[in-house]
């Protein structure tokens, strides 16, 4: 019988690349749907690259027959946070619609496992700084929102069917393939370890701190940052605990601690080597003082156990990507 399939929506982009490469590593049968709109085709370098789009549904049950997907990874979305709130409309159409639609094609197709990107922006303002998978989720941006109601299609579909999903609720991902071979590639990046590697290779001016009047001990915004590859590795785990019957269940992502901004733009500078132009400005609207996951779920329920929780490794990996995007114009 012919391997099983895994169909990778957005896998030509930032974290859905890095998950395809470590599947393909494991010889996973993997084919992955991309419109390319923020993603790059030579970011897929072992699996089949089909250029689509979510919301062809015609398209997407080809793909889920002549691969014989028995699991979905869905990473397409958009991921703007601002734009979301500046055009609404396009992010419940992308994240929220289209999502629907993949779900409908994987109803029909029998497709029995489901692993979700989801996003720490489901929680809002939490008024705990330590987010538990218990925390009421309250988003304050459409983003967020768009999300939120995938993961409740996703749980009312799976009740309602043989489907099983993994929700990964991710927090801040940064870094690169250690290897080098892919990376951030994002252009018009607002995040901030991408956005001040972008600064120190010298494709910016200067980096803005947002706010710098937080109730944290230097004043700046603390965030849970988590390695990429660190994050694809919960996927792979995911998947096995899937395929071993697991139930279906929400893990947040994140190592558990924070850095605040100061600290990032530090270890940005020592790794980096040289100074960086800082401007301190007020608060982005929307921006939580502090954010960190509490991340023991995923580590007992998928017994994942992170390789790169170091904030030092994470700037020298993005950095690393940033030379080579440089390099090649
Ligand atoms: N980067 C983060 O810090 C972060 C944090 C939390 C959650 N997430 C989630 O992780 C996922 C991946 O994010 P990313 O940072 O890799 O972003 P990305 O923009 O690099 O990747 C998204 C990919 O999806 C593709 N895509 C978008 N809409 C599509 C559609 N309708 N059909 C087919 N392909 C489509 C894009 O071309 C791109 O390759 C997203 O779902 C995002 O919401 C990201
Ligand atoms: O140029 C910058 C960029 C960011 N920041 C600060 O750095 C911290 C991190 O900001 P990011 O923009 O890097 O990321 P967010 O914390 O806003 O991340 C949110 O948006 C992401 C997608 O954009 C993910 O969905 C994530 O889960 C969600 O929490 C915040 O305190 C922010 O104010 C700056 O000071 N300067």
């Amino acid at each position: 019988m012919a391997q099983k399939g895994i169909l990778v929506t957005g896998g030509a982009g930032y974290i859905g690349s890095h998950v395809v490469q470590q599947l393909t590593a494991m010889s996973h049968r993997v084919v992955v749907l991309d419109n390319l709109s923020t993603g790059f085709a030579d970011a897929v370098i072992k699996a089949n690259l089909v250029v689509g789009n979510t919301k062809d549904s015609e398209l997407v049950r080809n793909l889920l027959k002549e691969y014989q997907v028995d699991t979905v990874m869905h990473f397409a979305a958009h991921t703007v946070v601002p734009e979301s709130v500046a055009n609404p409309l396009k992010y419940y159409a992308n994240n929220t619609c289209y999502t629907r639609n993949l779900l409908e094609c994987c109803a029909a197709a029998g497709v029995k496992y489901f692993i979700f990107s989801s996003t720490a922006a489901t929680y809002g303002i939490p008024s705990t700084p330590l987010v538990t998978e218990d925390t009421p989720t309250a988003p304050i941006n459409p983003y967020g929102t768009s999300k939120l109601m995938s993961e409740w299609m996703l749980r009312d579909l799976s009740q309602a069917s043989n489907l099983n999903y993994v929700i990964l609720r991710y927090f801040n991902v940064a870094g690169s393939d250690p290897t080098g071979h892919i990376g951030q590639s994002t252009r018009e990046a607002t995040l901030l370890i991408k956005v001040a590697c972008e600064a120190a290779v010298g494709k910016r001016d200067q980096i803005y701190i947002f706010g710098t009047d937080y109730p944290t001990p230097d004043g700046t915004g603390i965030r849970d940052y988590i390695h990429v590859e660190d994050l694809a590795r919960a996927h792979i785990l995911a998947l096995d605990y899937l395929k071993q019957g697991g139930q279906s269940t929400i893990l947040n992502c994140g190592y558990g601690h924070g850095y605040s901004v100061r600290e990032v733009l530090d270890a940005v500078q020592r790794v980096h080597g040289h100074p960086l132009k800082i401007v301190e400005c007020s608060r982005r609207p929307g921006d939580p003082p502090r954010l960190i996951a509490a991340a023991e779920q995923v580590r007992g329920v998928l017994g994942w156990q992170p390789q790169y929780d170091n904030l030092d490794f994470i700037v020298k990996t993005s950095l690393d990507w940033e030379y080579k995007l440089l390099a090649r114009g």
